[in-house]
């Protein structure tokens, strides 16, 4: 309910009246879920790249995140991360294209039901034209990427054309800090010294 002046009162702003004492330097929204797709990726067995997807819904709900690894049960002790270039092995059965899972495939197989009609993907590498299949299938309307490195590759080349067939929007994220550090350690280091300060106030 507004409250209603006498003559004598003039009107005041209530926000005026508050210190703010807001962080400014917090994560926006876009660096914070790509930042997420980045972390995730952190887990990834794969010695060449790693890649980190992140799906997120239209009221900013993180409603999925994966990274490329193998399916469960296959060990990444009795499957091999090795390729074609590195001259290990000639045999497919022994490359581990015949068995990753991709990041974005991952994310969207976590979603564990939750419909993805709407939302938006941070993915750290642009989907390929598999992954682009499942983006179009479940209902992800826009794909935010870093990087596109693989782009000449016809894989590549055709997840473009389905998006722009499909109608889904894609587009490379420029983030609007240089990093996002997360340093155990000072957290830790601060935690010591706050109980060092309390015992030293106690004494
Ligand atoms: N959008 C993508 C593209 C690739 N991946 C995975 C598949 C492999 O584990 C790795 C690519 O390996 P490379 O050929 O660079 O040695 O990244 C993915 O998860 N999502």
């Amino acid at each position: 309910m507004s409250q209603e002046l006498n003559g004598s009162q003039t009107p005041t702003n209530p926000a005026k009246e508050v210190v703010n004492l807001k962080r400014k330097d917090y994560l926006n929204w876009d660096d914070y879920f790509m930042a997420t797709a980045l972390l995730s990726a952190k887990r990834s067995k794969d010695p060449s790249t790693q890649v980190g997807a992140c799906i997120v819904d239209t009221q900013k709900r993180i409603v999925a995140i994966g990274y490329n690894g193998f399916p469960r049960g296959c060990s990444d002790d009795a499957f091999s991360w090795s390729k074609p270039s590195d001259g290990i092995s000639t045999d497919p059965l022994e490359h581990k294209y015949m068995y990753v899972v991709h990041a974005e495939a991952n994310a969207i197989l976590n979603s564990n039901g939750t419909s993805l009609v709407g939302t938006r993907l941070y993915t750290t590498l642009f989907p390929c034209n598999e992954c682009a299949k499942l983006i179009i299938q479940s209902g992800v309307k826009e794909v935010y990427y870093m990087s596109d490195k693989y782009a000449e590759k016809p894989t590549f080349r055709g997840s473009k054309r389905m998006f722009d067939a499909a109608g889904i929007s894609y587009k490379r994220y420029t983030p609007t800090r240089k990093q996002v550090i997360i340093n155990f350690d000072e957290i830790i280091q601060e935690e010591l010294n706050i109980s060092l300060d309390m015992k030293a106030l106690k004494m």
